[in-house]
């Protein structure tokens, strides 16, 4: 077994990839050769609390999230402003945005070689201001995505469906549901000292990598280490029209559309028509409240990518 000269910790989330991740990490764990630590996760914001407790340690720790976009927003938040702990990560959700954007590891070999060499990365956070403070790693907004996420996470349709192993299924049904009953509404935002406002608004979403929704490029042109975040407000469109839309977005594509505006600032001030659901990292986080404001802005603070590409 190999000695390394940092502690390697691993944060399991057995919720993750549709109740998968931890079969998989149980066969991951298998083939590593190197001391490590394995913290299995108990409830929403478990891996948070660990993380804050790592920092004490005082020393370089790499922390890998063995799970999804929610596990690792949580240990991204926790490490921001850390000197000592570096993030890094392993597939093992279901949309997996944050691997794609910052990349992961596949092997427990490549862990072994990063560590000899361990480059780093100082990396944007969003947070969201408003109700409380939220921090998000790779995007967060309002509108039709995130009433997607919460039919699926309120949804006793999905716990049935995972149990016979077709997770997925309970995307497309939700997508295709919400669709037919979802509310478009009216918008204000608020950046660089100007205010703009959309009507029939489907979604807006402020991202700090490309990646939301599991693969799709919603924001071709964020980049996470350049202190601005993007804003998409998709609006005006049928519902026909959005389908189209949405095929485009897998591409970046979609940019070319009309009825899809981007604006590039470091914070942004929203506030909806209506009461909208609202999603941090593509996890259900409530609605927002009628006229009052919401502002999404780079942290001060940034967190320790590892450099993996
Ligand atoms: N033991 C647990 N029980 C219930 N929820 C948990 C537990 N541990 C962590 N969580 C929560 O599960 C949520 C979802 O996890 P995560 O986002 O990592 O997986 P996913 O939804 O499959 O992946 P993705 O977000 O990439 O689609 C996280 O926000 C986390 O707070």
């Amino acid at each position: 077994m190999q000695k390394i000269d940092m502690n390697i910790i691993f944060i399991i989330n057995p919720q993750a990839g549709n109740g998968a991740a931890l079969s998989a990490w149980h066969r991951f764990s298998k083939t590593i050769d190197f001391e490590y630590e394995q913290y299995v996760t108990e409830y929403p914001g478990h891996a948070l609390q660990l993380v804050e407790a790592f920092k004490a340690r005082g020393r370089d720790i790499l922390v890998i999230g063995f799970g999804g976009d929610g596990t690792m927003r949580e240990i991204a938040a926790a490490a921001a402003g850390s000197k000592h702990v570096i993030v890094a990560s392993i597939a093992a959700g279901s949309g997996n945005d944050f691997a794609r954007a910052y990349g992961c590891f596949y092997s427990a070999e490549e862990i072994q070689q990063y560590v000899q060499h361990a480059q780093t990365q100082d990396t944007d956070i969003g947070e969201v201001l408003g109700h409380n403070c939220q921090l998000f790693a790779s995007s967060s907004g309002i509108g039709f995505d995130a009433a997607v996420a919460q039919a699926v996470n309120r949804s006793r349709i999905k716990q049935w469906l995972n149990k016979i192993r077709l997770g997925k299924l309970s995307y497309f049904l939700f997508v295709v549901s919400t669709l037919m009953t979802f509310r478009t509404f009216q918008l204000t935002v608020e950046s660089n000292g100007e205010i703009v406002n959309f009507d029939r608004v489907w979604l807006a979403t402020v991202s700090n990598q490309p990646f939301f929704g599991g693969g799709m490029k919603i924001s071709p042109q964020s980049k996470a280490d350049d202190g601005v975040l993007e804003l998409t407000v998709v609006h005006h469109l049928s519902r026909l029209k959005l389908l189209a839309v949405f095929g485009t977005v897998f591409s970046g594509s979609h940019t070319r559309f009309q009825e899809v505006v981007q604006l590039s600032s470091a914070s942004f001030t929203l506030s909806t028509g209506h009461a909208v659901p609202r999603h941090v990292d593509g996890d259900d986080a409530g609605l927002t409240k009628a006229d009052k404001l919401l502002t999404y802005r780079v942290a001060e603070e940034k967190w320790r990518q590892a450099k993996l590409q």
